[in-house]
């Protein structure tokens, strides 16, 4: 069978976050398929040194490091080599623009994901989208430029692309509801009156994903679920009463979705990012892959079972802002990203971080119709109460 469908020439990739989790397993999946995909850009933040050695093996047309720190260490290590060196957002922003990108894969974490994201729609770009906090933040804006552009964006995240997955051939066929599925975490076992004691190191370990820090600690408050519930929202333009969350500690059900005559669909497989990756670049075909296969005898329980919002206020609070609308999802990003890092740096406990989303999401003045200016200001707001919360320093 010849895969390499009605084009002669393989599709050019643009790595927005090559370093991480997600875009090193997309150059796995490049790899895998070289007559079909090739790597025309590369980005990254701070970690130049992976970087370089990426661009020196990838032979990209373009790389861009966003900390502009890093720019004549990157420069001078390529300068053999035909590639044009960039830094700042600004050029990553540009990079997704670029004539010869078809595919833009977002793949870097957090709000600096939005920019990209938004160059990418408004130049009617593919974008295989990663970087679920653009739609928490910005859900309304961006689809409303995909569809004024043109543009197509097809989910990484593994619900998202399990329940595209269900809808492929659907037609015109409405979902009447999906579910959502949730591993739970590494507390979901975990009493909630310990949930204060619990470490860094502790919430690091995921059961089932091995993934950065930052949706790491998403997964074990749950905040990760109330994103994925906004981002579902917008991709699949669904009430929030039409999405419920499971959860499956297993994480072989990657989601489901339920149809008129209450059928339901599910899309499974083993916790490997790499095939949603692998789909969302071959979409509409299926390439083959050699990575590991399900083995059902392996996982003779598959159990479900409904979230403690109670105990994971996290998500209770993504519900909230679902219902507000306007930028309280925005602000409860940027809370969210203030939070986690504080976590991470060991400045305020495990069960802080809902506090201080909470009181941020109070303080922060409410606009219903925000504009794209509208949530830079609001990220910026949100973020300067949240830093005043956790007692360090707002950088605005
Ligand atoms: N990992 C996973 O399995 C999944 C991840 N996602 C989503 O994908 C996105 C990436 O996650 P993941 O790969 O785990 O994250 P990682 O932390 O592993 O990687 C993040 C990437 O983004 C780059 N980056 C960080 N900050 C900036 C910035 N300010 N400007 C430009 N680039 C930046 C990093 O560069 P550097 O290395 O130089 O710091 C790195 O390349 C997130 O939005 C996450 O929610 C969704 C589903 C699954
Ligand atoms: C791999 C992926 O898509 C992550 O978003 C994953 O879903 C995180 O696991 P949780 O279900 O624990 O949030
Ligand atoms: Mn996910």
């Amino acid at each position: 069978m010849i895969y390499n469908t009605n084009r002669s020439q393989p599709k050019q990739i643009a790595l927005l976050g090559s370093t991480g989790s997600i875009g090193t397993q997309a150059l796995e999946v490049i790899s895998a398929h070289p007559e079909n995909f090739e790597v025309y850009a590369l980005t990254a933040n701070n970690n130049v040194d992976l970087l370089i050695q990426q661009a020196r093996h990838f032979l990209p047309a373009v790389v861009a490091i966003a900390n502009p720190v890093h720019y004549f260490k990157l420069k001078d290590a390529l300068s053999d080599l035909p590639i044009h060196v960039y830094s700042g957002i600004e050029s990553i922003a540009q990079i997704a623009a670029m004539e010869a990108v078809d595919i833009a894969l977002t793949a870097m974490v957090g709000y600096a994901g939005l920019l990209p994201t938004l160059s990418a729609v408004k130049s009617g770009k593919t974008i295989a989208l990663a970087n679920k906090e653009t739609l928490v933040v910005a859900g309304e804006l961006i689809y409303s430029l995909v569809k004024q552009h043109h543009a197509a964006i097809i989910p990484v995240d593994s619900e998202h692309s399990a329940i595209f997955q269900c809808l492929v051939g659907e037609g015109d066929n409405p979902v009447e509801k999906i579910f959502l599925t949730a591993s739970g975490g590494p507390f979901r076992t975990t009493h909630e009156d310990d949930l204060s004691k619990v470490t860094k190191n502790e919430a690091l370990q995921h059961p089932n994903w091995n993934m950065g820090a930052k949706i790491t600690i998403d997964s074990a408050t749950m905040m990760n679920k109330g994103f994925e519930v906004i981002e579902a929202k917008w991709l699949f333009g669904l009430e929030s009463s039409q999405i419920e969350v499971l959860v499956h500690p297993q994480s072989i059900v990657h989601s489901m979705a339920e149809f008129a005559d209450g059928s339901i669909k599910a899309q499974l497989g083993l916790p490997d990012m790499r095939l949603p990756i692998q789909y969302a670049f071959s979409y509409p075909n299926r390439f083959p892959s050699k990575w590991p296969r399900l083995d059902f005898t392996a996982y003779p329980e598959l159990t479900f079972e409904k979230p403690d919002l109670h105990k994971f206020r996290n998500l209770a609070l993504a519900f909230e802002v679902i219902k507000q609308q306007g930028n309280a999802p925005c602000v409860l990003n940027a809370a969210n990203e203030v939070v986690v890092a504080a976590f991470l740096r060991d400045e305020i406990g495990f069960l802080q971080m809902s506090d201080v989303i909470e009181a941020t999401l109070q303080k922060v003045t409410f606009l219903a119709k925000p504009s794209y200016e509208d949530y830079v200001t609001s990220d910026e707001e949100a973020r300067c109460v949240a830093a005043e919360l956790v007692g360090s320093v707002c950088n605005m």
